[in-house]
């Protein structure tokens, strides 16, 4: 699905964080969004999830965004597990408030675990998972909602070198084709992740990793 941003402004009291931005993603495009500290980042991707008031406009598949919806999932950085409820039944909740049948959630959740490698850890814990692990739980969970739009503010922040490096293979293969916006401070994460690296505060759309570091640390 596409993504349409135009003439963007968001503030927070009487500073103003973005001002007429515009960017648009097309279908299955993954789109990457670096920038120095404090330009915009996270609160454009809360813009698009409709967690905060904006002038201009968003539509995501023609559609305006008024609000939240599961239509655009947000990915953070805290995996935001139920502690007490186990990997596929985390990944299964969101299902249970949409309506999903029984049978069919427990399908799903288990396909979507399976997919992001985690076959035989269906039934731990969150504690008893490492923070790759449930990283790889919050992704199941957000990709069996079959969001038009997923938006990722620094997921892999918290994780270790190798594991992140393990997480970004991984979401290059699941979100194939899945139309994402994906926020993030390390210059050779965006280069390797994005089909498109977008620096905020510049407006330069760069793929070029020197490029790209002189912008952010601009
Ligand atoms: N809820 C809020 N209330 C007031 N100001 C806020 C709020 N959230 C963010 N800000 C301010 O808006 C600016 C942009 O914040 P934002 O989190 O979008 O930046 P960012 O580019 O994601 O930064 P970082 O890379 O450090 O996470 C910052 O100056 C921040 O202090």
């Amino acid at each position: 699905m596409s993504l349409h941003v135009r003439s963007l402004t968001v503030g927070y009291g009487r500073s103003t964080v973005l001002s007429d931005f515009s960017l648009d993603v097309g279908p299955g495009e993954f789109v990457v969004v670096a920038g120095p500290s404090g330009c915009g980042k996270s609160t454009l991707l809360r813009a698009v999830a409709g967690l905060v008031p904006f002038a201009g406009s968003i539509t995501v598949a023609g559609q305006a965004v008024r609000g939240p919806s599961r239509d655009r999932a947000l990915v953070f950085q805290d995996d935001g597990l139920l502690p007490w409820r186990t990997a596929v039944r985390n990944v299964e909740l969101p299902l249970a408030l949409q309506g999903v049948p029984r049978t069919q959630r427990r399908a799903r959740a288990l396909e979507w675990l399976g997919r992001v490698g985690l076959t035989g850890f269906e039934d731990y814990l969150p504690r008893e998972l490492s923070g790759g692990m449930r990283q790889r739980v919050q992704l199941a969970r957000t990709l069996a909602q079959q969001p038009s739009v997923v938006l990722m503010d620094e997921p892999f922040g918290a994780l270790d070198a190798q594991t992140r490096a393990s997480m970004q293979d991984l979401v290059t293969e699941v979100l194939d084709g899945t139309t994402t916006l994906f926020v993030t401070h390390d210059v050779d994460e965006a280069v390797l992740l994005g089909d498109r690296v977008v620096v905020l505060g510049t407006g330069e759309v760069e793929r070029r990793r020197d490029a790209i570091l002189a912008a952010v640390k601009a």
